[in-house]
């Protein structure tokens, strides 16, 4: 398998100002539960709100509830909805970081999106989130190894993608870090010496390290300074814009929301509420739960 080069990111980009409107989702969900815990026969059908979603019995969480929603190539979906609604157990699902309890998950580019990559083998998964997906987390403790150097964690996540010519994965390295704005002096640096904000930088470079089309981003910005928070958000977008990356963005902030985001989907005790463009779910919100965040946050 051919190193992915800058190359393969202009022909995805070529591809996606090609594509038609109407073009197939790269990413479809269809109906993801996800329980922690073992459940009872009194936990309360997926239908039926109850605070918390917490199993007054036996204490089961009902995390995710049929969730629905398509992602389009170049996209960037949204996800709010206050804390404890569900929205990093979604990303971490798709990313199979947690089990998914039922539902289903294709992606375009795995299997002719024909299979439910959730039902997918432990070995099958890890291919999967090693070649076409990429995830940062607002933890960058959870995303990066701390102690190797910021070219070796890219390295690692292209061993994992099968690329092993050593030669090419150090340009890889330095064409990624150079892109995210890490001097190329520092690039042999442990990331546990950078600030938070150059953090989420190498592990944004890491996560892009074998061109997925897909990538989940779980409050990335959140805990950093403004200015610093500013400087990612931007390079977010010039991300999109060059790599056509599909996206699924979440984060409790309203103006990263109306900065990144083209689609928003609003999460409830694990329920989507609503849905819809990014202006309209900030301009016009349907739901009272919306206008109700809408307003407290804006
Ligand atoms: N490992 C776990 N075991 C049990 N319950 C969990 C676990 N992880 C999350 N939960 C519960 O699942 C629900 C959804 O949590 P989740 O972290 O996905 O929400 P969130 O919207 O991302 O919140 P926040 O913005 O605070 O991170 C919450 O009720 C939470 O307490």
């Amino acid at each position: 398998m051919s190193l992915p080069s800058r190359l393969d990111s202009q022909q995805r980009q070529g591809a996606a100002q090609d594509a038609a409107p109407d073009e197939r989702p790269i990413l479809q969900v269809r109906n993801l539960n996800k329980r922690f815990g073992d459940g009872c026969a009194h936990c309360l059908p997926a239908h039926v709100e109850h605070p918390g979603n917490r199993c007054p019995r036996c204490g089961s969480v009902q995390a995710c509830i049929d969730l629905n929603f398509d992602l389009y190539p170049g996209e960037i979906l949204g996800v709010v909805g206050e804390s404890g609604s569900g929205k990093s157990t979604m990303v971490r699902s798709l990313y199979f970081d947690e089990d998914a309890t039922s539902g289903e998950m294709f992606i375009s580019s795995c299997k002719n999106g024909e299979s439910n990559l959730l039902a997918e083998s432990a070995q099958q998964k890890r291919y999967i989130r090693n070649h076409v997906m990429g995830m940062v987390y607002q933890n960058p403790y959870l995303g990066l190894r701390m102690s190797y150097s910021s070219s070796g964690n890219i390295a690692e996540k292209l061993f994992a993608a099968d690329h092993f010519h050593v030669g090419r994965i150090r340009e890889r390295a330095a064409e990624l870090l150079g892109r995210v704005e890490i001097p190329l002096g520092r690039m042999d640096e442990p990331p546990k010496r950078f600030s938070g904000g150059m953090q989420q930088r190498v592990q944004i470079s890491k996560a892009l390290a074998n061109n997925p089309p897909l990538l989940l981003l779980d409050e990335v910005t959140t805990g950093l300074d403004l200015s610093v928070q500013a400087r990612v958000l931007d390079l977010i977008r010039s991300l999109r814009r060059e790599l056509k990356v599909a996206m699924v963005v979440v984060s409790h902030d309203l103006g990263v929301i109306r900065m990144l985001a083209d689609r928003t989907m609003v999460l409830r005790q694990g329920r989507i509420i609503e849905m819809g463009l990014t202006d309209q779910i900030l301009e016009d919100p349907q739901h009272a739960y919306t206008q109700l965040l809408v307003h407290s946050l804006l």
